[in-house]
């Protein structure tokens, strides 16, 4: 039997007073790939952040594995939606991905030859070992997201959160990340936002709508309830032999 990695109980969390989540409740296994999805401003990177440890609930408890998120930080990997960064700062791809590798207490340049094999080898998957060596500031957009993502594969994490990942990564560049992923789901559980769930219709095996509740449907279907009454941002067009879901009712839980 799978074991939860994720709990969330009667969780709450406003903004300076304003709600943000009421009452969520919210199981997730090991091994899950799970899509979470809802309108704009709808919770799901509040939500995230919350799982994280980066936000404090107003009520109610989040356990990663078993623990407070602030100590089991190692064990993660984290993509969010926005990086900000300094495009003239001079510090190169492979720089970027070594960060992911940074523990408190050791100092920049004390990468182990492990460390690198561990860069090297990610930034190989996601095809940019080529550019391992360039700014960051000198790449493009989509390059300089995969950088990212290397950077939270790179110390093989347990549980991974990613915010809208490939936002900026073409087609084919979402097919071989997605791909990646699908390898790391073997041995992690995957948490991704994100509005394309046609894209990944065919990779996530769950779906959690996110809209100041949260629905957990253990199943990757989409309803059209889940547009009509929950908003959710979902393309429906198919093209061919895309497969698609259809989810059933939101089940009280
Ligand atoms: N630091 C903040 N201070 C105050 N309000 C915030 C803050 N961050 C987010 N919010 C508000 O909280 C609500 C939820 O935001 P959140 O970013 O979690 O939504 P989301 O579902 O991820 O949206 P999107 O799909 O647009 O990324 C929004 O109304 C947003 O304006």
């Amino acid at each position: 039997m799978k074991k939860p990695v994720i709990e969330i109980q009667n969780l709450s969390f406003s903004y300076r007073g304003h709600p943000i989540l009421k009452n969520v409740n919210l199981k997730i296994n090991e091994r899950s790939f799970v899509a979470m999805i809802g309108p704009n401003g709808g919770g799901k990177t509040t939500l995230l952040k919350l799982m994280l440890g980066l936000l404090e609930p107003d009520s109610g408890i989040v356990s990663i594995f078993g623990e407070s998120p602030q100590h089991t930080a190692h064990r993660i990997g984290y993509v969010p939606q926005e990086i900000g960064i300094n495009k003239s700062f001079p510090i190169s791809v492979m720089d970027v991905v070594l960060m992911g590798k940074l523990r408190t207490g050791r100092g920049w340049s004390r990468h182990s030859r492990n460390d690198r094999n561990a860069a090297e080898k990610v930034l190989e998957e996601l095809e940019m070992w080529e550019l391992r060596d360039r700014r960051i500031g000198e790449l493009s957009g989509g390059q300089r997201q995969r950088v990212f993502i290397a950077r939270a594969l790179v110390n093989d994490p347990e549980i991974l959160f990613l915010d809208e990942p490939t936002a900026n990564v073409d087609s084919k560049g979402q097919t071989e990340f997605y791909e990646v992923l699908k390898k790391l789901n073997e041995t992690a559980a995957i948490i991704m936002v994100s509005h394309e769930l046609m894209v990944i219709s065919s990779y996530v095996k769950s779906v959690a709508c996110v809209n100041e509740n949260v629905h957990y449907h253990n199943a990757a279907e989409i309803t059209e309830e889940m547009i009509d009454m929950f908003c959710c941002p979902v393309e429906l067009v198919t093209h061919g032999k895309v497969p698609h879901r259809v989810l059933r009712k939101h089940e009280d839980f």
